[in-house]
């Protein structure tokens, strides 16, 4: 369904509070399906987290993670040990077309049983679960580091553990951190030194302990993105939000102090606030934080700023090639964009032309990036719906802060 977004301004004060984080829920289902003397809280709502948590429960011997990437990555981590197990896993179209072959790799280098059951690299593919003793071997980590936490989650299950040796520069290393310090969170021991993550085998009876997801830091760059385009004085207070955040996003604060939004802790809710700010064009490396590249580009193109965003390899085998997408969606409205493999520049706008329609490629990104535009114009947003891979009461959201929406 597409809804007509229509011109409006936001609400001067106002709260939401978001789910938790996509990321940290689909790692903890996945360690209390292993340790389960665990119990969570605050876990994200998304049709990723929903499908992880299906998955984990489902006795088919076919499960389908339609579009969830982490689900499809650490999933097949999971399934390798479940002994006497056959699954195939599949996806959406999309997800057929993104590679898994250095992870499978790895496993299989471990002694797992994994074949592929269409295109040699890709989902869908059927795994038979093993007992798994070796406990070394040495991946690519320049590609997806889902595939690195994947097989991080399940090492301390593993008869001798895991040393992982990451070969070439590593990316998206926040998320690497993430699962490491989830690990240590629930009693295991782990090390990151060089090139080189270790994981202990877990011996002990781990202590129940009930864990509580940090919300979601994606899912609020939207919402850093609106208040820089909101009228100086306009604050929105966000939760559940913790300064010592294990989500790479959070970067975000830094980031969008460039734009004059300012943030403030407290009580586990964060204050953004608009800042009088003189602007400049910006640059900036997003190996480390992918996931708010478009927020940043609609952000600056909705200012009329230019930008040149670089570490963007990976952005290519998302839900969508997300480079193309950007650079399509962004030149209808009338800007000028220039990509390559790794990067993205926006020239600096003058105008935004009225009532575009823009098309989300399956991509929730592209739906909840291009939304804060309607500060600046009417626009259309092609299969909203998507959204819900990560953020399903979004619409809802924009409208309890005064967005005009026409479903
Ligand atoms: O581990 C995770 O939870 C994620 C890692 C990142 O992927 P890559 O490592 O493939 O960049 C990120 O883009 C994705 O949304 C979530
Ligand atoms: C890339 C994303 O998710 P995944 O890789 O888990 O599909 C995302 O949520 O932006």
């Amino acid at each position: 369904m597409h809804f007509t977004l229509h011109k409006t301004d936001i609400a001067k004060q106002s709260s939401i509070n978001i789910t938790g984080s996509k990321s940290e829920s689909n790692r903890l289902l996945l360690l209390q399906a292993l340790y389960p003397q665990f119990l969570l809280e605050n876990i994200s709502n998304s049709d990723d987290s929903n499908l992880m948590t299906n998955a984990l429960i489902s006795t088919s011997n076919v499960i389908d993670i339609h579009h969830a990437g982490t689900a499809m990555r650490f999933l097949t981590a999971f399934f390798s040990i479940q002994e006497g197990r056959e699954v195939t896993l599949t996806g959406s179209k999309r997800m057929k077309e993104r590679p898994i072959q250095i992870l499978v790799e790895a496993l299989q280098e471990l002694g797992a049983d994994i074949a592929y059951v269409e295109n040699a690299g890709y989902p869908p593919i059927k795994i038979t679960g093993k007992k798994i003793t070796k406990n070394k071997v040495s991946l690519k980590a320049n590609v997806s580091s889902q595939y690195i936490s994947a097989l991080l989650l399940i090492a301390s299950k593993l008869e001798n553990g895991l040393q992982l040796t990451l070969e070439g520069e590593i990316t998206s290393v926040p998320y690497i951190k993430m699962t490491l310090s989830l690990l240590e969170e629930i009693g295991v021991q782990t090390d990151f030194f060089g090139n080189v993550i270790t994981v202990k085998p877990n011996k002990n009876v781990l202590e129940p302990k009930t864990l509580v997801v940090e919300s979601d830091w994606s899912s609020a760059s939207y919402y850093f993105s609106l208040l820089a385009i909101s009228d100086v004085g306009t604050e929105i207070t966000i939760s559940s939000y913790k300064e010592n955040s294990l989500q790479g996003d959070s970067v975000l604060v830094d980031i969008y102090k460039h734009f004059g939004v300012s943030s403030t802790f407290s009580n586990n809710q964060l204050t953004l606030k608009k800042e009088p700010v003189r602007l400049q064009p910006l640059k900036l490396d997003l190996k480390n934080a992918p996931d708010i590249a478009q927020t940043i580009a609609v952000t600056c193109f909705a200012l009329g700023i230019s930008c040149d965003l670089t570490g963007l390899h990976t952005l290519k085998i998302k839900e969508t090639d997300r480079l193309v997408a950007l650079k399509t969606e962004i030149e209808k409205l009338g800007g000028e964009v220039a990509i390559t493999n790794e990067s993205l520049h926006l020239s600096p706008a003058n105008t935004i032309k009225e009532n575009i329609s823009i098309a989300t490629y399956n991509d929730h990104r592209m739906a909840m990036a291009f939304a804060p535009l309607a500060l600046k114009t009417s626009l259309i947003i092609e299969d909203a719906a998507v959204v819900s891979k990560s953020y399903p009461t979004f619409w809802d959201d924009l409208e309890s802060i005064g967005f005009k929406i026409t479903k």
